[in-house]
């Protein structure tokens, strides 16, 4: 691989009430100048006014926004916000640290993460999903200078977000799987170590699917630090693919054609689970494990009719095409998609 610039967080703060520090991070951070607080509609109340007080106690000049999707009109909607700040914070679940991710990075400001919940691995990736009239798209950004995660704040979201977290750590198996065949049969780029970090990941977190339970702050520490190594994996090896294969591309698909998709985490352990299965691999192991976790293993559990599963597995080798993964360049049939449904238990 050539030479290449790695970014990584500088600082990443975990624990009960570390909300109530951030300004102190802040300031220790050497970040001055006034700073722009990026929420969403729930997560205003449930972290953004404890960040915006706690900022105000190390007196900085703070300015918010509410956003309510990840579009493109979002991310310059905060942009626009953003004129003489310097630091951009993301409070809030994956949709409002994309916008907040990507509209520092354009507007060239430090950013830093604070999730709500721990339910994807976008926390410190340098990757930014918005939507565009196409769907989702993933874009490069720049990935947090800090991260600051209240595990009694995340403890106490709803614990669907916290199983779906485990679901989006659970698809580097088959993202990795991927990786691994698209190396061998086109020669692409590779990293040992990110495949290896987020490898890691995964079994740690699967090893501990016992101990991750509702409303513990500990389960929330032990998935919140999983997503956030996800995360830096993507980071070392310059793209998402240690964390997004073909269960991505289902997933992704999904949002398409769905009326009502689930959460991304949700959608990814499922998919997981059908292309372990197109790899040969012990998919019943990783259905067994999601069920542990609570995390749902079917369409029903998804709230998504069968229809859309079928046709989302028929789509999903057209997004992001120059992806290799199992699902090749011609993808599954109607037919060979009902029956991977079906023998998977998905549908
Ligand atoms: N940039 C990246 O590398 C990645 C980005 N993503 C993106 O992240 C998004 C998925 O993120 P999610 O968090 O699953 O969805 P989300 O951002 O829509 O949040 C789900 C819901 O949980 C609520 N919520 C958040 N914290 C809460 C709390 N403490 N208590 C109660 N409710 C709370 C939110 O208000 C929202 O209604 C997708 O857009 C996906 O594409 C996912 C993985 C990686
Ligand atoms: O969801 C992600 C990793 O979990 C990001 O992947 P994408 O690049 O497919 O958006
Ligand atoms: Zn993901």
């Amino acid at each position: 691989m050539d030479a290449r610039k790695i970014q990584l967080p500088r600082e990443i703060h975990t624990g009960a009430g570390m909300i109530k520090e951030t300004g102190k991070i802040c300031r220790n951070l050497r970040l001055d100048g006034d700073v722009m607080v990026v929420t969403g509609p729930n997560t205003r109340k449930i972290g953004g006014d404890a960040v915006i007080e706690s900022l105000l106690e190390e007196d900085y000049n703070v300015n918010d926004i509410t956003i309510d999707n990840p579009s493109k009109s979002s991310v310059e909607a905060v942009q626009d916000e953003i004129k003489q700040c310097s630091l951009v914070l993301g409070v809030g679940g994956g949709k409002v640290i994309d916008v907040a991710k990507l509209a520092s990075t354009r507007a060239a400001v430090n950013f830093i993460s604070v999730p709500t919940a721990a339910s994807h691995d976008g926390i410190a990736s340098p990757r930014a999903s918005i939507k565009d009239e196409g769907g989702n798209v993933s874009l490069k950004a720049e990935p947090p200078i800090g991260v600051i995660a209240d595990t009694e704040i995340i403890s106490k979201a709803p614990f669907r977000l916290l199983a779906a977290g485990c679901g989006d750590i659970v698809s580097n198996y088959t993202a990795i799987l991927d990786w691994k065949l698209a190396h061998r049969l086109l020669d692409i780029d590779y990293s040992d170590s990110a495949a290896a970090l987020s490898e890691m990941t995964a079994k740690m977190t699967i090893n501990s699917a016992d101990a991750i339970k509702e409303g513990l702050t500990e389960s929330a520490g032990l998935v919140v630090k999983a997503l956030i190594s996800s995360g830096i994996a993507i980071s070392i090896a310059g793209t998402s693919r240690p964390a997004s294969g073909s269960e991505h591309k289902f997933s992704h698909a999904l949002d398409i054609v769905a009326p009502k998709p689930a959460l991304h985490g949700e959608q990814c352990g499922v998919g997981t689970i059908m292309m372990m299965y197109l790899h040969g691999g012990d998919w019943k192991f990783i259905r067994d494990t999601l069920k542990v976790i609570k995390a749902p293993t079917t369409a029903y559990e998804m709230g998504i009719e069968p229809e859309y599963i079928i046709e989302a597995l028929q789509m999903a080798h057209t997004i992001r095409s120059e992806r290799y993964t199992i699902l090749g360049d011609r993808g599954l049939t109607h037919e060979s998609a009902r029956v991977l449904a079906e023998k998977t238990g998905v549908i």
